[in-house]
């Protein structure tokens, strides 16, 4: 790497010239934006002008329902085009500050040598016949990523351009001024992601297009692989390069595709938040982010008390050692495996035959349509036909058997009774409805049976919709006794099924009649129901990224994977930290064989986010850590302080976070074994250090002290970690391992790590020197 002063005052002219340009470009852009503005403006204040409103006959009332749609797209595409120069300004902006950050020299095979300059959004000059800045995204921009100087090529839709590469240069700019510029090798400027990584931590992710990696930018440019998977050690890169591979998607085919139609599940909502605001920094629109704890929760909250996956770890977590975890963990595999998902498969064959239950249709307190008849009539219908079909059809039939309840109760007293209650506003109500759907007129009204008669179906209608409403939702449908019936020594076993099946079912059938759904029941409950009602799938979404993937069980994915079945997958994770209880026997949903062979498989194994010394301390954590690389940053080798009692363990935290403060370090995370060990550790210096005790999922990701578990600080990042207890008995065992390492590798630039008694404990492992 070599300083090039004498080209720099060319360069400092070049980003000026650029400048002037962005500048003309951002006032064009204020004035269409301007114009827009007044535009919607207009349109929402005579909205109602241009549409015909007019519901006399069906044929009118269709099309002022077409009117007020095309109205009403006019607007929101005036208003989205309104919110895209708003991007737009902001990009603009932040190009202003810094043009671009890299420069090729090419040579295509037969034609002349480019300047080819990169930046986070392309810029063509005036005549609008030349790039001077080229999108990070766009096919030439590959090879800065890709190639030192020297033969090189970049994949087009047109085919493979090949050339010669003879300057590779890196740009450091701030409010337009040149502060840097390196001609570097095949490693994206060292010295640059030295500084950048050398940064504080943040409470929101940032992006990383100047400094991507060669191996970052093979996942975040793969378009071949319908399922991808990225093994990659804690910190290298996997959630960047998840974020900005959604960029890459959204440029690539941004005449196809808009942000709606890419979906991330994230471990948390605190992890949400934190990458919530790299995509609008790359000038992009954010995906739909999502937990699947949320899609659970929506499904399914109102029906049972639902564990969280939180709660679950806490509770294995707590129950560790005390010979009650492996009858729950064997419950917990199975439930999560394929084994089990072909378990409730064979089911569903079974209860096309028999054992279907059903709920007794009742209408003000008096069974109407008993559960004995409405499965004689599912049971009637043609055994070849699916599931859902069936139960779709029993809906309908439903539905008109409750045509002759509803004419049965309208012969009773009851409707006249309250007809007779009505409130006047009510029966003006009524009488509204009645003239708009042209039940009668004025005249016909003034007859007075007529009129009783009229009331009286409204109300039998009225009353009976929130009976409708439980059928159209399928709660016609005993599915709580459907899934017990799983678990029924009646239904058949499979190959598989764990030594504790008995107790497993036991337990089960008490929970789901408590109405208690643990974490590990949930998917499968879910997928049975659908099986069942036949929900629709979601074929919309086109990319589905599923990062922290080792923690999602093999059941989970394959939910997961039928919900989209138009969206190609991208699973991001590392088996180093999978914490969750269902990892089957070491593998995860990121291990080929889970796959079928149809999967590739990317890794990355250089860890940016902390310095060497933690790098080299961390890897000594996993047995097979030995292949972790560390990225060349220098910093202090992290500090095992040894405590004993409990007022020196206050006093050392105190001291040592004191002391990081003092340092200037801004995100501070003290990181505990459980919820429950971050309570006591707040109760002991809380106060002191004006902490944050994180205790629940949606708190925000915010600076200063955080007091926290380790399953709550995953994926996130901190300029200074400290381990409350790292000799606890829990971390001692292979799972215990990764959650430490899970722990341990947050850090980006310093490590203290609390201890009781090394001897015996993974600690001990580790070899002199690497710490002090
Ligand atoms: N190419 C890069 N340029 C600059 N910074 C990078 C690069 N790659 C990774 N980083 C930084 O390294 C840190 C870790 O990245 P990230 O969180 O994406 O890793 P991860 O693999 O998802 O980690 P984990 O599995 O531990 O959650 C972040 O601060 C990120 O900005």
């Amino acid at each position: 790497m070599t300083h090039v002063d004498n080209e720099w005052d060319v360069e400092q002219q070049r980003i000026a010239e650029v400048r002037k340009v962005i500048e003309a470009k951002k006032n064009q852009l204020l004035r269409s934006a301007d114009s827009l503005k007044g535009d919607i403006i207009d349109l929402r204040k005579k909205f109602w002008d241009d549409v015909t409103v007019n519901f006399d006959e069906v044929d009118d009332a269709v099309e002022t329902y077409a009117s007020i749609k095309q109205q009403s797209e006019l607007l929101s595409e005036r208003e989205r085009s309104h919110g895209q120069y708003y991007r737009s300004k902001k990009l603009l902006d932040r190009m202003e500050d810094s043009p671009y950050f890299g420069r090729i020299d090419f040579t295509e095979d037969g034609v002349a040598k480019e300047a080819i300059y990169i930046g986070i959004s392309s810029l063509m000059n005036k005549a609008e016949d030349h790039f001077l800045v080229y999108d990070w995204r766009a096919p030439v921009s590959s090879m800065y990523y890709d190639f030192e100087p020297g033969s090189a090529y970049y994949e087009t839709p047109e085919g493979t351009i090949e050339g010669a590469i003879d300057l590779k240069r890196q740009f450091v700019t701030e409010n337009g001024m040149l502060k840097g510029m390196f001609n570097t090798g095949i490693t994206i400027g060292d010295s640059l992601l030295q500084k950048v990584l050398g940064d504080q931590a943040s409470s929101q992710m940032k992006s990383i297009v100047a400094t991507i990696q060669k191996e970052q930018n093979a996942i975040i440019r793969n378009e071949s692989s319908q399922l991808l998977l990225v093994q990659g050690v804690a910190g290298s890169g996997k959630t960047s390069a998840a974020m900005q591979r959604v960029a890459y998607l959204l440029y690539r085919y941004r005449k196809q595709m808009n942000a709606d139609q890419i979906l991330l599940f994230s471990p948390n909502q605190m992890f949400s938040s934190y990458v919530a605001s790299v995509l609008p920094e790359l000038g992009e629109e954010p995906m739909q982010q999502s937990t699947f704890q949320e899609y659970v929760s929506k499904r399914l909250d109102d029906e049972f008390d639902l564990q969280t996956p939180f709660e679950q770890l806490e509770s294995s977590l707590a129950a560790k050692g005390s010979g009650e975890e492996s009858h729950e963990k064997e419950a917990v595999d199975f439930k999560s495996s394929a084994s089990f998902k072909m378990m409730i498969d064979n089911y569903l064959k079974q209860l096309s035959t028999h054992g279907m239950r059903f709920r007794n249709v009742k209408f003000r307190g008096e069974v109407r349509i008993p559960a004995e008849r409405i499965e004689e009539f599912f049971y009637q219908l043609d055994s070849a036909m699916s599931m859902a079909n069936k139960v779709d059809l029993v809906k309908d039939w439903l539905f008109n058997q409750l045509k002759h309840v509803e004419r049965e109760e309208r012969a009773k007293d009851w409707p006249e009774e309250e007809a007779a209650l009505l409130s006047k506003e009510d029966y003006l109500k009524a009488f509204q409805k009645l003239e708009q759907n042209h039940n009668f007129n004025e005249e016909t009204f003034n007859d007075f049976e007529k009129e009783e008669k009229l009331l009286k179906k409204i109300i039998v209608r009225r009353r009976m919709a929130s009976l409708r409403k439980k059928i159209a939702n399928y709660k016609f449908i005993q599915m709580e006794k459907v899934y017990e019936g799983l678990f029924n020594e009646s239904f058949p076993q499979v190959k598989m099924q764990p030594k504790s099946w008995s107790q497993i079912s036991q337990h089960t059938i008490q929970n789901v009649q408590k109405r208690y759904l643990p974490v590990e029941d949930q998917t499968p409950y879910l997928y049975l129901q659908d099986q069942l009602e036949g929900r629709k799938v979601n074929t919309s979404i086109r990319y589905v990224f599923m990062d922290e993937a080792q923690d999602y069980s093999v059941f989970q994915y394959l939910y997961i994977k039928e919900m989209f079945p138009s969206a190609q997958f991208t699973l991001l994770g590392d088996k180093h930290q999978a914490i969750y209880t269902h990892n089957l026997g070491g593998m995860t949903i990121l291990d080929k064989q889970v796959h079928n062979g149809e999967a590739k498989k990317m890794e990355l194994s250089r860890s940016y986010r902390s310095t060497r010394p933690i790098v080299e301390f961390t890897k000594h954590l996993l047995v097979d850590g030995a292949s972790i690389e560390a990225f060349n940053r220098d910093g202090h080798l992290p500090r095992l302080w040894k405590v004993t009692e409990l007022e020196e363990v206050k006093e050392r935290i105190i001291e040592v976070i004191q002391d990081r403060q003092r340092e200037g370090h801004e995100t501070i995370a003290i990181l505990c074994y459980t919820l429950e060990e971050s309570k006591q550790a707040y109760q002991l210096v809380g106060k002191q250090l004006s902490a944050t005790l994180i205790y629940k999922e949606t708190q925000p990701f915010q600076s200063g002290v955080l007091i926290l578990p380790v399953y709550f600080a995953k994926g996130i990042e901190f300029d200074s970690v400290l381990v409350y207890n790292a000799t606890r008995q829990g971390y001692q065992d292979d799972e215990g391992r990764l959650m430490l390492y899970t722990a341990c590798t947050r850090a980006m630039h310093e490590l203290d790590v609390l201890y009781n008694e090394k001897e015996n404990s993974i600690l001990s492992e580790i070899p002199k020197g690497l710490y002090i």
